[in-house]
């Protein structure tokens, strides 16, 4: 579903972010994407999702070519994939509901469905009773979840979460995990998620590909990576 073939990145700075990356996820799969910083992760997110293009090498995204999407294609691409963030990135002034019903209202799905699955996804991450709380009256935990649930809203098939626990702490952290967990199970969503939470890496164990200077140094299948920035 996802496959990166002799993947290379270097900016119009002359800076070399990724070299010769081979990789391949199935679809259904959880993957983490760990390294140091400057390693090269939010790169290869970026090449994933169309916002910068290899500069060596083929990325295949559901059949598609991303680095020959022309400009135009890329939102309807997009859709494919969902994004989480460490910051939320929530709308201040919209409610949960809205904020939820927004992702799939800027794609034209008729009112009714909006209101069902936004209602679905609600009961999904556990928040049925907060749809008319603003996002600042909501723990950071919570908003969280919202935003997981506005980025699977319109069922992607990809669900990309860049440092998702960074702002929570080791409790919270855990509940998100097993949150993406569920979504990885019931709803079938390859996850891929960034992370710097070794600790979580080893408690959730699942396959692991390690970052570093731009090249792929490990891809472990049951995770469990011991090792220090
Ligand atoms: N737009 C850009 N222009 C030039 N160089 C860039 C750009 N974005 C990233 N880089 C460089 O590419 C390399 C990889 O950066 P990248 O952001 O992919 O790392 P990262 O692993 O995501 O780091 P972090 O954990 O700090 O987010 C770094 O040397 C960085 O300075």
């Amino acid at each position: 579903m996802l496959e990166l073939k002799h993947v290379g990145k270097t900016y119009k700075n002359g800076v070399n972010a990724l070299y010769n990356i081979n990789l391949k996820i199935d679809q259904g799969e959880f993957v983490y994407i760990i390294g140091p910083t400057g390693s090269g992760k939010s790169t290869l997110i970026k090449l994933l999702d169309g916002e910068e293009i290899p500069t060596k090498g083929k990325v295949e995204v559901t059949g598609i070519n991303v680095g020959k999407l022309k400009h135009s294609k890329v939102p309807l691409y997009r859709r494919n994939i969902g994004v989480v963030f460490q910051d939320f990135r929530l709308l201040e002034r919209k409610t949960v509901f809205e904020n939820i019903a927004f992702a799939l209202e800027v794609i034209n799905v008729p009112k009714e469905r909006i209101r069902k699955r936004v209602r679905e996804v609600m009961n999904l991450v556990g928040l049925d009773d907060k749809g008319s709380s603003f996002p600042q009256e909501l723990s950071g935990g919570q908003q969280q979840r919202v935003a997981i649930a506005r980025a699977i809203a319109n069922k992607p098939k990809i669900l990309i979460a860049d440092e998702p626990t960074g702002n929570l702490d080791p409790q919270k952290s855990d509940e998100i995990m097993t949150l993406l967990e569920k979504i990885n199970r019931e709803e079938k969503t390859t996850i891929l998620m960034v992370t710097h939470d070794i600790t979580l890496v080893n408690k959730h164990r699942k396959r692991t590909i390690a970052l570093e200077a731009g090249h792929i140094v490990a891809d472990m299948n049951e995770g469990g990576y011991i090792k220090h920035d």
